[in-house]
């Protein structure tokens, strides 16, 4: 059936076959995940595999009292300043802080828990200033004082989701990522538990041959970078950070003394861009995606 058949009414003539309802038609081009959402995936799999439950990220929006006073992170740190976090301008504040606010301050400015703080003034003005989440970590934070409230279990989070710095922007750095990070609370949790964990939880995602090198981070003490051998590279990768909580940051939260917990990141557009074979992140991600 054409269209001239159409237009001079000869299709009034021709012989048609009986139309089969029952036919499957013409497959459409079916969609598919974006590389990063595969990846993704495979990496909520293997949380879920390890008994993890997802934490919930949908507030890109935190109080800096949430993204970093509650992670002990001195309010003088350069992580707070301008040229690396994005502060809102509406709202500019919250207009309340946490009922765990003072025990905050005092750990800040004169320590306790065992610690001598970090002997710096606290202001409310400054913790209540809302910021574009730097890292997940300050929704971490916020299970681990939901979980203080409750008679004491162990408990295993996860989140994927993305986090923003106010870095310069390069080949594979742009100002929002994506953090994959895990937070294991246990009575029994130490470095050792932690490093063999790293060992299981790299190794369902293929990488293996882990090593460990000590870092800073201002929440975690020990601390450590994770690098794991890239074949084809021939050298060692960094491939996250992990460390224990402080003291200073668990029991202002309302966790007990005894419960530690433990807590690792990495990106998510860096295994992807390896898997996928990228170089420059704006091929993973921007409006020229061509997949
Ligand atoms: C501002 O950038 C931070 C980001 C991102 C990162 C770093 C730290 C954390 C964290 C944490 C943390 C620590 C303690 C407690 C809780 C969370 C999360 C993400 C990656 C972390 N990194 C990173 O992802 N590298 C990586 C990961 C996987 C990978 O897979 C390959 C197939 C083998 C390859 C590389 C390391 C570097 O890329 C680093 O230069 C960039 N880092």
């Amino acid at each position: 059936l054409t269209t001239e058949m159409l237009q001079s009414g000869a299709w009034k003539e021709a012989e048609f076959k009986k139309f089969n309802f029952d036919s499957l038609g013409v497959s459409p081009g079916s969609g598919h995940l974006h590389p990063l959402m595969k990846v993704r995936e495979e990496f909520r799999q293997v949380f879920f595999e390890t008994g993890f439950e997802e934490m919930p990220t949908n507030s890109f929006v935190e109080t800096a009292f949430w993204n970093f006073d509650a992670l002990f992170v001195p309010q003088q740190h350069t992580a707070r300043e301008l040229q690396d976090t994005f502060f809102l301008k509406d709202p500019v504040a919250a207009s309340s802080l946490p009922a765990i606010w003072p025990d905050v301050k005092r750990v800040h400015e004169s320590g306790g828990y065992g610690s001598i703080g970090h002997r710096c003034p606290w202001a409310e003005d400054e913790a209540k200033k809302m910021v574009l989440r730097t890292h997940t970590t300050a929704v971490s934070s916020q299970m681990l004082h939901k979980l203080a409230q409750e008679p004491y279990r162990a408990a295993k989070y996860f989140s994927i989701d993305r986090v923003y710095r106010n870095e310069t922007v390069d080949a594979t750095h742009l100002a929002e990522f994506h953090q994959i990070e895990g937070v294991i609370a246990d009575k029994n949790m130490s470095l050792g538990s932690l490093i063999d964990f790293l060992g299981v939880f790299f190794e369902k995602m293929g990488i293996s041959n882990l090593r460990f090198k000590p870092t800073y981070n201002p929440y975690t003490e020990p601390s450590m970078e994770i690098f794991s051998w890239h074949d084809g590279l021939k050298k060692w990768v960094e491939i996250g950070n992990s460390g224990m909580f402080r003291p200073e940051m668990l029991r202002p939260l309302g966790l007990e003394d005894g419960v530690q917990v433990a807590g690792f990141g990495l990106s998510l557009e860096r295994p992807t861009m390896i898997k996928y074979g990228i170089d420059n992140i704006r091929d993973l991600v921007g409006h020229k995606v061509d997949l």
